[in-house]
């Protein structure tokens, strides 16, 4: 008879997602980590540990009524405490951190075991979009597809990336709601800027996938979504293009930001950092550098 466990912690990558013009597309997980910590309790409802964790609460709420519906079992309460260095509303998969981590974490207490992909899906439908919860889940540089009509989760190619091919995430010290952020996105795009964004997505994928990473060099040409977010982060424009002029591939606006990231060979990752650092404090915002690696393990229960 197998014993249900009474508590789990589940750890789960931050990413970066739409890695140019790939929106709602490309996600990429990253070597940044939280831990997210649930414990059964009496009653049906979830329960923050700590007042800090009870920003979470109602995503957290939405993620256990979306696991129990999809799992087809009776909701049971349980506490949650969130830890770990992913900086919240910044651009780097903060929320899939936490969804993830409950969806994992009622997964692993249920002993119901539904798939990696199962997962995605129901994050899938909470985030509205599939690049960060694939990347966070499976791990790896992921390429997430949905239906055209319903929108729902279909697939994910993923690949792996080397520990050398550096991603210099610099966070000005600004929150940015992913909610808000696709507020400021037009209903329409002028046809040609949509060609010029697929060539660059496309050229950047193949990059991606062959190994070739010095064809990166200068690939990212996004039309989608950075001309309407980076004008309102001061320096942001400008971190990239230090960050490239000292010696990175190419560079992004992390998800929604306000992170901005450059891709690097790992030798001269410290020199983009501090380029890119500079072009914040010259526009007036402090800011964390962070020189990561690829996560090729995703979601897994400790
Ligand atoms: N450590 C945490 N503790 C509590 N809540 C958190 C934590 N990290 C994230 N959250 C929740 O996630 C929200 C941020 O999600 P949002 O989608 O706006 O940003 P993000 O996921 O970091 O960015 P992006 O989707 O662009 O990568 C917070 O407002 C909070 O509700
Ligand atoms: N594709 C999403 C990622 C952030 O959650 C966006 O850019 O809004």
């Amino acid at each position: 008879m197998s014993t249900l466990l009474s508590t789990v912690t589940v750890r789960v990558p931050g990413s970066t997602s739409n890695c140019g013009a790939g929106f709602d597309t490309l996600g990429l997980a990253l070597q940044i980590y939280n831990q997210v910590t649930l414990t059964r309790v009496d009653g049906d409802a979830p329960r923050p540990v700590t007042a800090a964790d009870g920003r979470a609460q109602a995503m957290v709420e939405t993620s256990a009524a979306a696991f129990f519906a999809a799992a087809r079992i009776r909701p049971f309460g349980f506490s949650y405490q969130i830890t770990g260095d992913v900086p919240p509303a910044r651009g780097l998969g903060s929320s899939v951190t936490v969804i993830g981590g409950v969806l994992g974490g009622l997964n692993a207490l249920s002993g119901v075991s539904l798939s990696g992909h199962q997962l995605v899906a129901i994050a899938t439908a909470i985030e509205g979009h599939p690049d960060n919860a694939a990347a966070g889940i499976l791990g790896g540089f992921c390429v997430a597809r949905c239906d055209a009509t319903t929108g729902a989760y279909v697939d994910t190619v993923r690949v792996e990336l080397p520990e050398e091919l550096a991603f210099v995430a610099t966070s000005p010290d600004v929150e940015m709601l992913t909610k808000e952020s696709r507020g400021v996105l037009p209903a329409t795009l002028p046809y040609f800027d949509a060609v010029k964004s697929i060539n660059s997505t496309a050229y950047l994928v193949a990059a991606m996938v062959s190994g070739e990473y010095e064809r990166l060099r200068h690939s990212v040409t996004d039309y989608m979504h950075e001309p309407y977010r980076l004008p309102r982060i001061p320096g942001g424009r400008s971190a990239i293009t230090a960050g490239v002029a000292a010696g990175a591939y190419t560079g992004w606006l992390s998800g929604s930001g306000s992170t901005v990231l450059c891709v690097a060979p790992k030798s001269v990752a410290g020199e983009v950092a501090r380029a890119m650092q500079a072009a914040f404090t010259e526009a007036g915002l402090t800011s964390t550098a962070r020189v990561l690696s690829a996560d090729n393990t995703g979601l897994t229960v400790e």
